[in-house]
């Protein structure tokens, strides 16, 4: 693969279907695919799993179709095998019947009982054909694997989660190991599903790489590979890596602290603090390096922005919501310099979302918790449409990069192109470690990364950090464990 970022692909349900179909133009039968996809789950349980009586349970469309499989090739490989379905198997049609016939064993109808004796159980019920919650004896038979704590592996997705959205639709499994093909879906990686599923493993079960090439979502799994990170120029100077301001508050001073720390450690040349004179010492004092303007008189704004030095702003952190801190924004915003809105400046516009949406009209990024989100775009509920739907919603809406901050923290920007991040930890939940990704993303801005990469390496180096300090982990650790996590990633210096 001589693109690094194609590893790193996710593809929606539909597309996942649309490189089946293109595999099968190729000249590659749906039946070969079936069948290596049964071979690669067989492959992948019997190198984790001893020898032992196992339960496969079948659904009535193609996940099920490879449950026949798997329950042949298990059954030759002399483990005990019971096979349940889910409805009438005459009722199978193409591939999955075609697998049905080619299995000798007994097909049992669906019921916990199969699950008597059993210690390892095979989830064929469901996968990217999901549309409605389980229920009846599929949602009996998925209550029934958690009371017994059986061992499940699953074929492509967990049964009750969506391969786009990584909602439970009701009941869904808690298992050892999920088999995708191809490539993984945003449900692998998107909470609940990402817990849901266990250790995962991507099989390539022969559709060929153009086939899957060609279905070119622009969804990416969050890493290293996918952005470059600005090196100081050997001949350049300060002003060359970028001159970033953080407008900070009056009375809160402590985010705007956390964000300029941030900035720096990522790389912004210089880092001035916009605030009223009165705080000057509060941002400066236990940060030498900080430069200090005023931010007092209605002219103080536009002094600022004369500077043309000034290439990258934050607003928000500790900034205060209301009409003042929305009537800077939208003047920044006027101006078109990138900028990195956060905290306060958007829950300044949570009365008029609009506005703030149509005065955007150069680089900008949107940092939104989940209440944030909420009140910006009240209609695009992530809990129905999905984190990754309502964040690229969100992204096109207001033509802004938006990531939408979590464990599972997803980023898009408004032409489509998004990222799920994986690398958090869940102690990065507590005050101030958002002020410091919006620091990064303002130092990375400032030395001149385009919004989104500049944004999807923000999000990465704050779950990387997050991981280099570990349990105990507070906010202001975060930039001081950054040098750490470059030097990883840059490797040694260059000696001459
Ligand atoms: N060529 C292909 O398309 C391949 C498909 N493969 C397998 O095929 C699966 C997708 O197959 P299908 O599209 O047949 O879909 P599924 O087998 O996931 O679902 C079958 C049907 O069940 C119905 N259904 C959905 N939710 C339900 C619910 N809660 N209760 C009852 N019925 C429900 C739907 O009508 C759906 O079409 C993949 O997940 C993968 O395991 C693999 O064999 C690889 C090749
Ligand atoms: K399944």
């Amino acid at each position: 693969m001589s693109d690094p970022s194609a590893a790193l692909r996710l593809l929606t349900v539909a597309e996942s279907a649309a490189a089946d179909h293109a595999a099968a133009v190729a000249g590659v039968p749906g039946i070969r695919l079936m069948e290596n996809a049964g071979q690669r789950v067989v492959e992948a349980l019997t190198a984790r799993f001893a020898r032992g009586p196992v339960a496969v349970l079948c659904g009535p469309g193609n996940n099920g179709g490879d449950g026949f499989v798997i329950a042949r090739r298990l059954a030759e490989a002399g483990w005990p095998v019971r096979l349940g379905l889910l409805g009438d198997p005459a009722a199978l049609t193409g591939d999955a019947a075609h697998m049905r016939d080619a299995w000798a064993g007994p097909v049992e109808p669906l019921s916990p009982a199969l699950l008597e004796g059993a210690g390892l159980a095979v989830d064929a019920l469901f996968g990217a054909g999901l549309t409605r919650p389980l229920e009846g004896v599929a949602a009996e038979v998925i209550a029934a694997l958690g009371q017994r704590r059986l061992p499940v592996v699953a074929v492509d997705l967990p049964s009750g989660i969506a391969g786009d959205t990584g909602l439970a639709l009701g009941e869904a499994p808690d298992c050892a190991l999920t088999v995708t093909f191809a490539r993984a879906k945003p449900g692998h990686w998107l909470l609940p599903g990402r817990l849901k599923r266990g250790e995962l493993v991507v099989a390539d079960i022969g559709i060929p790489e153009a086939a899957v090439a060609a279905q070119d979502g622009r969804l990416w799994l969050n890493d290293p590979a996918l952005w470059t990170l600005p090196r100081p120029d050997p001949a350049g100077h300060k002003y060359s890596r970028g001159h970033a301001l953080v407008v900070g508050g009056g009375r809160l001073t402590g985010a705007g602290r956390l964000a300029a720390r941030a900035a720096r450690r990522v790389g912004a040349g210089l880092l001035s603090v916009a605030a009223p004179a009165a705080v000057h010492a509060l941002y400066a004092g236990d940060q030498p390096g900080v430069m200090v303007r005023p931010l007092d008189g209605p002219g103080d704004l536009d002094a600022l922005l004369t500077d043309s030095r000034l290439n990258a702003w934050l607003l928000g952190p500790g900034g205060g919501a209301g009409e003042v801190l929305a009537g800077r924004v939208l003047t920044v915003l006027a101006s078109g310099r990138p900028v990195v809105l956060d905290a306060d400046a958007l829950t300044s516009f949570a009365e008029a979302p609009q506005s703030l949406f149509r005065a955007v009209r150069g680089p900008a990024v949107l940092t939104p918790h989940g209440g944030e989100f909420a009140r910006l775009f009240p209609d695009l509920d992530p809990a129905r449409l999905g984190r990754l739907e309502a964040t690229r919603a969100a992204a096109r809406r207001s033509g802004a990069v938006v990531v939408l901050k979590a464990f599972d923290s997803v980023v898009a920007a408004p032409d489509g192109r998004a990222v799920i991040n994986a690398n958090a930890v869940p102690d990065l939940a507590s005050a101030g470690t958002g002020d410091v990704l919006a620091g990064f993303v303002l130092g990375l801005l400032a030395q001149g990364m385009a919004p989104f990469e500049a944004t999807c390496a923000a999000v990465w180096l704050h779950g990387a950090a997050g991981r280099a300090v570990g349990p105990g982990l507070i906010a202001e650790d975060l930039p001081e464990a950054l040098p750490g996590v470059l030097r990883h990633l840059f490797g040694a210096p260059d000696p001459r």
